[in-house]
């Protein structure tokens, strides 16, 4: 192994512990900061998704607001819980948990939310705020991903970066994020139909392999001393993470994100930070202890 760890846990803990001291601040202003979460179905990932959320909260004191549905749950029930969570004064901010089941229109519930109280930054006008270069919350885990190489002094400014993937909370954004004025790279976007990836990895300084394809970058298509993250989550027949990046990677490449333990822990971190700052903004109405 020669590639350096990109340490995904010691990261959030560094940031948890930044926003433990600014939700005490918060506090003594009589500002509680609480997330909400509506999971629906039974997807054993997704539910231990939401439970690591909650438990980040309770780390930092923020408030949390569970929300469950049946799988069954209809289009109008769903909407139902997104219109109660945007009028409740205890919420700052909230997900819903992605995906939802199939026959729901994803996109339709993403809309009703109050884009105020957005905790993910994937509703549409906070979206469109980021493409024009307004302030809005941003994508988890793009920008946990852009923290955690900053942290560890990876040059992001004038990198080739290749984005595998296209998926709305990882590979659409995350362009939008490197090529603001702050990040200043080069991204190309491969997907399912790009003609030759590996020609494109092989000049990449930085890959954001987010494709949820087992072992898809492999060493040999990997530029020596590049940086390499690992988003993709695939499972094996025993349950176990199987990322989108080989093993052998690590042989070659400069800075590695493990997988788990890389951007994993960083969207959770993220994505308190977008309530904490919701919170700090005033989102959610009056929050006020009693
Ligand atoms: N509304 C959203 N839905 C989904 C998002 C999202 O950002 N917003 N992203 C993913 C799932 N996700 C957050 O919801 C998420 C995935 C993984 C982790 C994490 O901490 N993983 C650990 C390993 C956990 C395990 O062992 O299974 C790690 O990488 O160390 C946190 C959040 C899809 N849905």
């Amino acid at each position: 192994m020669t590639a350096q760890i990109l340490d995904g846990k010691a990261t959030a803990a560094a940031i948890k512990s930044d926003l433990t001291a600014r939700v005490a601040a918060l506090k003594e202003k009589g500002v509680v900061p609480g997330l909400g979460t509506l999971l629906v179905g039974d997807d054993p990932g997704s539910q231990k998704y939401v439970a690591g959320k909650h438990r980040d909260c309770a780390q930092v004191g923020i408030a949390s607001i569970q929300r469950e549905l049946p799988a069954s749950a209809s289009q109008q029930e769903i909407e139902a819980v997104v219109h109660e969570l945007n009028a409740d004064p205890s919420c700052t901010g909230y997900i819903v948990q992605l995906p939802l089941p199939k026959g729901i229109d994803e996109n339709r519930v993403l809309e009703l939310m109050d884009p105020a109280k957005d905790a993910d930054g994937l509703h549409p006008t906070n979206l469109g705020r980021l493409v024009l270069g307004e302030p809005a919350p941003l994508p988890c885990t793009p920008y946990g991903i852009i923290r955690l190489l900053r942290r560890h002094g990876v040059e992001i400014k004038g990198a080739d970066v290749v984005v595998v993937g296209r998926g709305v909370t990882i590979g659409r954004p995350m362009p939008l994020l490197l090529t603001r004025r702050s990040e200043n790279a080069t991204v190309t976007q491969c997907h399912t139909a790009t003609r030759d990836l590996a020609a494109h990895l092989r000049r990449a300084d930085i890959i954001v392999a987010a494709a949820g394809v087992p072992h898809l970058i492999r060493p040999e298509d990997v530029k020596p001393g590049a940086a390499v993250l690992d988003v993709g989550v695939s499972r094996d027949g025993n349950g176990k993470i199987v990322g989108d990046v080989h093993p052998g990677v690590a042989e070659v490449a400069g800075w590695l994100s493990p997988n788990p333990g890389g951007v994993g822990p960083m969207t959770r971190a993220q994505l308190l930070v977008n309530v904490v700052e919701a919170a700090e903004r005033g989102a959610g109405g009056d929050r006020r202890d009693g």
